[in-house]
């Protein structure tokens, strides 16, 4: 449908396979993110990283594609499942598939809160095929999106970003990884007179919180993980937020290895270069609690699920409360 049609912005672009898939594609982390939740705080990083890993594969060779792991655990000879290029499914709709089937396994482990299962859908060629490297990330909410440049110190940022929303340099909240490599960032934020939130893990929810207004978080920066940012920028396409990334090259391997992937390590990457598809699906589940999606809550007979899950061209946002009950014949009572 093109042109200025009745109901033009909210029409489906072209959502062929997001509407078919939206829906299965939360199962995928719902699935992921029950199966990593008998883990919580158990101390044991390898286990949870298993649980959610093997449920997300199982689930995924389910649905009705012909998927391609573009984002994964690692290359073939490192990971057993999941691996990027391994080929899942044998239905209809041609993707490529990244995942993250544990995001934050640290925090899982320890039973803190902003574990989470994510995976991003799209047509094939529709999200770059990124290097397991450091990235260099700034995130911003829709009102700031176009407006920033990575390229620019802190402070302009800072000050771009409070004056599309409208507000002080000392009322923002920038989220950034607790990392020795963030000193000088966040000594610059905070003399800028904006606030700091330090996260011990988990890029890609402080990402979604960015994207999604009322959280109280206003942008994201400093540097994580590439792949996380490719699932960041299948996220914030589709919520109209912004991310831009730099890839980091830490040796002359890396650099070797963008040379043969043809990543240009001093280019500024902007969403729809990470994300470039014309259909994304986008799922989080959260596994431990978190600001934005509750973790798996579990009682006798069942658990609960909390999950975003978005389609790009078919411009639906949904948050999904679940309840999964187990097949024993148990009798439960369902709360609101
Ligand atoms: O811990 P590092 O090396 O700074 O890496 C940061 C990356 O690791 C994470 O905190 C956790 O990722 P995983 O749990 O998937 O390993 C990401 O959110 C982030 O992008
Ligand atoms: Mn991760
Ligand atoms: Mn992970």
């Amino acid at each position: 449908m093109t042109g200025k049609g009745k109901g033009q912005g909210t029409q489906a672009r072209t959502g062929s396979f997001e509407h078919a898939l939206v829906l299965e594609t939360a199962r995928v982390t719902e699935g992921a993110a029950l199966a990593a939740s008998r883990w919580v705080g158990m101390g044991d990083k390898n286990a949870v990283d298993g649980a959610g890993t093997e449920a997300m594969r199982e689930l995924l060779n389910s649905l009705d594609i012909r998927g391609r792991v573009v984002i994964g655990e690692g290359e073939m000879d490192e990971a057993p499942m999941l691996y990027i290029g391994e080929e899942l499914g044998q239905g209809q709709y041609e993707v490529d598939i990244a995942v993250d089937p544990v995001e934050g396994t640290s925090v899982t482990a320890k039973g803190l809160p902003n574990g989470l299962a994510v995976i991003a859908l799209s047509e094939r060629g529709g999200l770059m095929h990124a290097p397991d490297c450091y990235m260099d990330k700034l995130v911003v909410p829709p009102p700031a999106a176009g407006r920033v440049n990575l390229d620019w110190p802190v402070e302009a940022n800072l000050s771009v970003l409070a004056q599309s929303l409208e507000r002080d340099v000392e009322d923002l909240l920038v989220t950034i990884l607790d990392r020795e490599r963030h000193a000088d960032l966040i000594r610059r934020v905070r003399q800028a007179g904006a606030r700091v939130k330090l996260i011990g893990d988990g890029d890609v929810v402080a990402s979604l919180a960015v994207g999604v207004r009322g959280t109280g978080v206003h942008a994201l920066m400093g540097s994580g993980g590439a792949p996380e940012g490719v699932l960041s920028a299948a996220a914030m396409k589709c919520l109209g937020a912004e991310i831009q990334g730099r890839f980091i090259a830490e040796d002359d391997a890396m650099r070797e290895r963008f040379v043969s992937m043809g990543v240009d390590e001093h280019k500024i990457y902007k969403t729809d270069e990470l994300a470039p598809g014309s259909q994304i699906v986008f799922s989080a589940t959260g596994i431990t609690y978190g600001e934005l999606l509750s973790g798996v809550r579990r009682f006798g007979g069942g658990a609960r699920t909390h999950t975003l899950v978005m389609g790009y061209a078919s411009r639906v946002v949904r948050f999904i409360d679940t309840v999964h009950l187990e097949d024993d014949g148990a009798r439960v009572t369902i709360r609101v």
